[in-house]
Order: structure tokens, then C-alpha cells, then sequence
């Protein structure tokens, strides 16, 4: 068995950590972590049953979590997971980073966008982006990760190849993406409230949001050259799923660029491209570690349009760090991960 640590438990993606973890056969989870909920059970606080009922939340102490874990999950906002995954490294723990702390390469444009300053360069610089289908042979090797955010993982699937082949432009991408609220984490704001969430559909950090560098470092080096793109975020009522629509031009006939997509991902346990003109619902997802797109091709303007959902937290988030667990662990890439969605 392997043991792991979960820091920040408490929040959505630890809180989804857990619920995915109980069914994995080959993980144990010994310590979570919560200042708040510190000395609380977890069956008490969240109604958990079964393997995981009776962890108790602790305070975050690295000294105590490297006393009783192989690999640590650091589920923390921004700038808040750096020092902690030093000291998990140099005591030679697994570390795998939800947050945004190591997932750039080029740390000014890290610094910019988070205003977060990064005190581990040298860090940064060894981690290997967590997304499975594209690093997935680094990853292997890795003792650090930093685990794509969840809008960027609904748009690398389909891009990263498309731009590797050169079978789209470089230019004129445009994503067009909405998220359920549990995106936002469990914070208390009135913008996230019921109130304001059901029956409202709003975009928000409209040519501002801090995954368009994200997505643009990931693409500009498949594509050889500067990606830049378009990215807009909405705030859906609902509290899981990520729908993202991406236009592109395609260089290709949208057949030859299904074929190829169909070729490239053929191995992958968790993406599907879907038949040609089958339309994506986050509900086929919600729940699962999957992405799935479907292309379309407006013929008479000359666009692509590409069609692909996961799950925020699953594989946008908690299920994608366990695919990762498994790749630096030696097991199957989809051990313990859900297929089948919570459909309704
Ligand atoms: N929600 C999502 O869909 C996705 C989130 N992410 C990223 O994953 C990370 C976690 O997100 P999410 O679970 O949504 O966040 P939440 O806000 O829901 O949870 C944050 C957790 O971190 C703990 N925490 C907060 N500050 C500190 C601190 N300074 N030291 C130790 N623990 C702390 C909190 O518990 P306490 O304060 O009690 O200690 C809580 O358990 C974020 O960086 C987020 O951007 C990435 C992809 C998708
Ligand atoms: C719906 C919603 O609010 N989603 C979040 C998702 C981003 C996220 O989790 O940001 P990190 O890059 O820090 O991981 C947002 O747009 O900020």
C-alpha cells in the first residue's frame, strides 16, 4: 500500500481526493489537514462512511506528514504549496501540486499573473506538468508535479496535438469555456452564493484570467512559436463540469483531423474523441476522469470548432492528480479512477 498525505482536505479538491482514494486498492490515506476543522472527524464534519471514516483533520506540520506518507497532495490556494513541497522533497515524498505554483516554466510570467513571488526556481524548473496524456513519460520519473488547472486541461487535450501536426493556425484560437461553481473552491463570497449562482449565467475575468498564460506557455511549446489565445470564462449553475467551445482553422479536412486526433489518443484510458457529430455533455463526465470532444467545421467561414468537457475536479483537478500518483508510482494509469458518469 501506499501511503499519502492530503494537505488542505478540507477544501473541494481534497475533499474529492478522498472520495476517489476510497476506492483505489493500492492507496492509504494517513494524514488530512485542516486549520480550521483540526481535531474534527472526518465522518462527523462531511458525512464520510467506510475506509476513511474515522481520519481525524491535524494541523498542516511537514515534520509529522513525512513521518507517515510516501507522497503528499498539496491542495492549497496559490503561493501557498512552495515551501511546503521543498521540505516534502528534500525528505524525499512524492508531491503532487493542485495549485499553480509549479505549473510555469517562465516564472515572471508566474509572477505576474499570480503576483505571488516564487522562492524555488530551481523547483519549478524540475517539476513535470501533470497532465498525463502529453508528459506522461516524464511524469514517470517525477518526484515533483504541478497538476494543470482545470479550464487549461478541457483545452490542451484537443490543442497540444493539432499543433504538434500542424493541422490547425497558430493564430485566431478563441476559447469560449464555463465552469460549475466548485471551480471557484469553497470560498464564502457573495458572488458564489445560491442566490446569485442558480438561475444566473456571467462571465467574469473577461482578458484577465491567470490560465490564459497558463494555457499559452503549454501550447507555444508544442507549437514551436508564441501562442497567444482568446480565453473567456463563465460561471454556470451547476456545481461540476467544465464545457469549453475552441475555434480554430483547421489546415487539414476535418476528416483527416479526426482520423489523426482518433490515432493520437487511441491509448489513452481517459480521453475520447467522439464520433463525428456527436455533441459533448458534462454530464457524460460528471464524476469520471475523462475528457471528451467532438469536432465540427463551419465550412463556409473557414473554423473549426471543437466541443470538449471533463469534470473540474475530477479530471480537471483531484482524479488527474490520482493519474498521476499512479504514473510516479509504477500502476496502471487508471487504477481506482471512475468510467462510468453520475449522469443525472
Ligand atoms: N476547485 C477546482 O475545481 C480546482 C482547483 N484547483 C486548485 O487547487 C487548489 C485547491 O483548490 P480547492 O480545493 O478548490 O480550494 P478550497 O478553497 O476549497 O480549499 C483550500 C484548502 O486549503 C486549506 N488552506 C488554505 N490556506 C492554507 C494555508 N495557508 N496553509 C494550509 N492550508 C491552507 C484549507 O483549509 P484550512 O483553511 O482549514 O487549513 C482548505 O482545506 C487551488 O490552488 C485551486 O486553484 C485546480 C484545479 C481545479
Ligand atoms: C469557476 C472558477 O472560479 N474557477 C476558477 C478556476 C481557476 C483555478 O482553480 O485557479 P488555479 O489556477 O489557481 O488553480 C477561476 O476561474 O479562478
Amino acid at each position: 500500500m501506499i501511503s499519502v498525505a492530503i494537505v488542505g482536505a478540507s477544501g473541494y479538491t481534497g475533499l474529492e481526493l478522498l472520495r476517489l482514494l476510497s476506492y483505489h486498492p493500492e492507496v492509504e490515506v494517513t494524514t488530512i489537514t485542516s486549520r480550521e476543522l483540526a481535531g474534527k472527524c472526518l465522518s462527523e464534519v462531511y458525512g464520510f462512511s467506510g475506509k476513511f471514516a474515522s481520519l481525524i483533520f491535524e494541523e498542516p506540520d511537514p515534520e509529522v506528514i513525512c513521518k507517515k506518507a510516501q507522497a503528499v497532495f498539496l491542495c492549497l490556494p496559490a503561493g501557498k504549496s512552495q515551501e511546503m513541497a521543498r521540505i516534502f522533497l528534500e525528505n524525499d515524498l512524492k508531491v503532487i501540486d493542485l495549485s499553480a505554483d509549479f505549473r510555469f516554466k517562465n516564472l515572471e510570467v508566474y509572477q505576474k499573473t499570480y503576483k505571488i513571488e516564487h522562492k524555488f526556481p530551481e523547483l519549478a524548473q524540475k517539476a513535470v506538468y501533470g497532465l498525463p496524456e502529453i508528459y506522461g513519460e516524464e511524469i514517470k520519473e517525477a518526484s515533483l508535479i504541478g497538476n494543470p488547472g482545470c479550464y487549461p486541461t478541457s483545452v490542451l487535450i484537443p490543442l497540444i496535438p493539432l499543433l504538434m501536426e500542424g493541422l490547425i493556425e497558430k493564430e485566431e484560437i478563441i476559447v469560449d469555456s464555463k465552469s460549475g461553481t466548485s471551480g471557484a473552491g469553497r470560498k464564502a463570497e457573495n458572488y458564489y452564493s445560491f442566490c446569485e449562482v442558480n438561475e444566473d449565467f456571467k462571465a467574469y475575468k473577461v482578458a484577465d484570467h491567470r490560465h490564459t498564460p497558463e494555457m499559452e506557455e503549454k501550447l507555444s511549446q508544442f507549437a514551436g512559436t508564441s501562442i497567444r489565445l482568446i480565453f473567456t470564462p463563465h460561471l454556470l449553475p451547476v456545481n461540476r463540469g467544465i464545457f469549453s467551445t475552441i475555434y480554430v482553422k483547421f489546415r487539414a479536412s476535418l476528416n483527416r483531423v479526426y482520423e489523426y486526433l482518433r490515432d493520437f489518443y487511441k491509448d489513452k484510458p481517459f480521453v475520447e474523441v467522439l464520433s463525428l457529430g456527436r455533441y459533448p455533455r458534462i454530464s457524460e463526465v460528471r464524476g469520471t476522469n475523462f475528457c471528451k470532444f467532438s469536432l465540427f467545421e463551419d465550412k463556409e467561414r473557414g473554423r473549426g470548432i471543437i466541443l470538449s468537457v471533463i469534470d473540474n475536479l475530477v479530471k480537471g483537478a483531484s482524479g488527474q492528480a490520482i493519474q498521476n500518483l499512479n504514473l510516479i508510482m509504477g500502476l496502471p494509469e487508471d487504477l481506482g479512477l471512475p468510467k462510468s458518469p453520475l449522469f443525472v
